[in-house]
C-alpha cells in the first residue's frame, strides 16, 4: 500500500495546466486568472467631489471662517468638465471638478446668505476654515494606470468583477475549467427523489455532493450516470464521460473487496493504466487512481459518502490545482483541542471545525461521528484535521494540519469550542 505523499506526488506528475480563454466579465465568477491584470486606466477617471457641497480654489492657502464667494455655476455627476474662473460652484457628489476648483466644502459646513430668484444660492459664507484639497477625490488615487491589479492564479469574486467593470475591461483570460465526469456505481442507488425505496435501497448522495464540490473547486461537471453493478454498463458510461470531454473521470464504489467490486478489472480490460489502487488513509483506502487509454484522468473513490469526500477533497481537488496552475495547498497548522489515539498507522483525514479556546487562541477541534458513513457531522464540519500517519497518539495542543472544506474556500471560524 502507498503512502498518501507518494501517491500525491503519482497524480500532480499528471496534472497538466490547461490552456486559457478569455471569458467575458458576465461569465468570470469564481475562475481563476490566467495571467496578471493590469490597469488600462486611472480610476477615479477625474478628479471629482467627494461631498455635496461647493467647490472652491484654495491653492496653498487656508480660506478663514467667515469668507464670501459669489455662486457662479452648478455641477451635477455625469455633467462634462466644465471650467471656473473664480467664486464657488456648486457640486454634487460624483460630480467632474471644474477646472481651477480643488477643493470642495460640504453644504452643511456653508451658511447660504443669498438666493436667486429660482431659490438657488447666489452667495456663501463658509461657517469653518477650509482647507485646500478636502473633499475632493482625486484622479488615479485608487488605481494609477498601469497598476498591477491581480496575480495569475486568482479567484475571481464579486470585489474582483466590480474593479474590473469601473475600468471597463469586459473580458479576462481565466484557466479553462477541468472537465469532469462523475459516474455512481452500486444497484442500491436510486437518483429519482420521487420513486420509493425498495429494500435494500438507498438514495444516491455522492453523485450530488461531488457534483457540487467540484462546481465550488472550479472545475465543470460535464457527464453524469448512475450504473448498477454492471461493468459492461460501467465502460459505456466511461465512453460517454469521454465523448462528452471529460479529461478527468471520477466513480464512487465498487473499487474494494467485494464480489462485485469490478472497477480495477474493467479498468485492467480498457488498457488503463493504474497508478495506485489502496493507499495508507483513513477513510477512503481502497482509493484507484489510474491514466485512462486517451490520457484523462481516473480516481475510483470509495462508495463510503465520507471516503468519496475525502479521496475528492485529497486526491481530485490537488490535481484540479494543478490544472488551474495553482501551487499546492498550504494547510493551518493549529494545536488539536482533545485527545485523539489512531489504531493504524494510516494518514486520517477527520471531520473538523475551528474554534476558538478560552483564551481566545485558534484551535483545531475534532467533532463526533466520524464513522465513513456518517453524512450528518458533515453539517458541522469546518474544516479536514489532518493528521499524519506517524501520529499515534495525538495529545491536546499537538499540531496539526487543518484546510478548508474546498481549495478555493476560506477556512470559517465556529463561535465556540
Ligand atoms: N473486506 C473488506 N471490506 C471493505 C474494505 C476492506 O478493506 N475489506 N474496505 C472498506 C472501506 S475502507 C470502504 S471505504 C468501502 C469502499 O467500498 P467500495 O468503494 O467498493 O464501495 P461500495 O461497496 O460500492 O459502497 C460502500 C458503501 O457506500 C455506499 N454508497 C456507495 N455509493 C454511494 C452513493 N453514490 N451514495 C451514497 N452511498 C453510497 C454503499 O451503499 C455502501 O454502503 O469498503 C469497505 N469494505
Ligand atoms: O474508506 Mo473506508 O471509509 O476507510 O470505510
Amino acid at each position: 500500500m502507498i503512502a498518501y505523499h507518494e501517491a500525491l506526488a503519482l497524480i500532480l506528475a499528471r496534472a497538466r495546466r490547461l490552456p486559457e480563454r478569455s471569458c467575458p466579465l458576465e461569465q468570470a465568477l469564481g475562475r481563476l486568472l490566467a495571467r496578471p491584470v493590469s490597469s488600462p486606466a486611472e480610476l477615479p477617471p477625474f478628479d471629482n467631489a467627494a461631498m455635496d457641497g461647493f467647490a472652491l480654489h484654495a491653492g496653498d492657502a487656508r480660506l478663514p471662517a467667515g469668507s464670501e464667494f459669489a455662486v457662479r455655476g452648478a455641477q451635477a455627476a455625469g455633467d462634462a468638465l466644465a471650467r471656473a474662473d473664480g467664486g464657488a460652484w456648486e457640486i454634487m457628489t460624483g460630480a467632474r471638478m471644474p477646472a481651477g476648483m480643488d477643493t470642495v466644502v460640504p453644504v452643511e459646513q456653508v451658511e447660504i446668505v443669498e438666493h436667486d430668484g429660482d431659490g438657488r444660492p447666489r452667495r456663501i459664507r463658509l461657517g469653518v476654515a477650509v482647507v485646500a484639497g478636502r473633499h475632493v477625490r482625486r484622479r488615479g488615487e485608487d488605481v494609477p494606470l498601469g497598476a498591477e491589479l491581480m496575480p495569475a492564479g486568482e479567484l475571481l469574486q464579486a470585489q474582483h468583477l466590480a474593479l474590473l467593470a469601473a475600468l471597463g475591461i469586459a473580458g479576462v483570460p481565466v484557466v479553462r475549467r477541468p472537465r469532469v465526469a462523475i459516474i455512481c456505481t452500486g444497484r442500491e442507488l436510486v437518483d429519482d427523489p420521487g420513486q420509493p425505496l425498495q429494500s435494500g435501497q438507498i438514495r444516491n448522495s455522492n453523485g450530488p455532493f461531488l457534483a457540487a464540490r467540484l462546481a465550488a473547486a472550479g472545475a465543470q461537471v460535464v457527464y453524469r450516470q448512475t450504473v448498477q453493478d454492471d461493468p459492461a454498463a460501467f465502460v459505456r458510461a466511461l465512453g460517454e464521460a469521454l465523448h462528452a470531454g471529460a479529461t478527468v473521470v471520477l466513480s464512487t464504489g465498487a473499487v474494494s473487496m467485494g464480489r462485485h467490486d469490478f472497477v480495477p478489472e474493467a479498468l485492467r480490460e480498457l488498457g488503463a493504466q493504474i497508478h495506485f489502487h489502496k493507499v495508507r488513509i483513513r477513510p477512503g483506502k481502497p482509493l484507484l487512481f489510474a491514466s485512462l487509454a486517451d490520457g484523462a484522468l481516473f480516481f475510483g473513490l470509495p462508495g463510503n459518502p465520507v471516503s468519496s469526500a475525502v479521496g475528492l477533497r485529497f486526491f481530485v481537488e490537488p490535481a484540479l490545482r494543478g490544472m488551474l496552475g495553482l501551487p499546492p495547498e498550504r494547510p493551518l497548522r493549529l494545536p488539536l483541542q482533545q485527545r485523539f489515539e489512531q489504531c493504524a498507522a494510516l494518514r486520517c483525514f477527520l471531520k473538523g471545525k475551528l474554534a476558538l479556546a478560552a483564551d481566545g487562541r485558534l484551535q483545531a477541534v475534532l467533532l463526533d461521528g466520524q464513522e465513513s458513513f456518517r453524512i450528518r457531522p458533515l453539517l458541522d464540519t469546518g474544516g479536514w484535521v489532518v493528521l499524519a500517519e506517524d501520529a499515534q497518539v495525538c495529545e491536546p495542543g499537538s499540531m496539526v494540519e487543518v484546510y478548508a472544506l474546498g481549495h478555493l474556500q476560506p477556512l470559517a471560524i465556529g463561535s465556540g469550542a
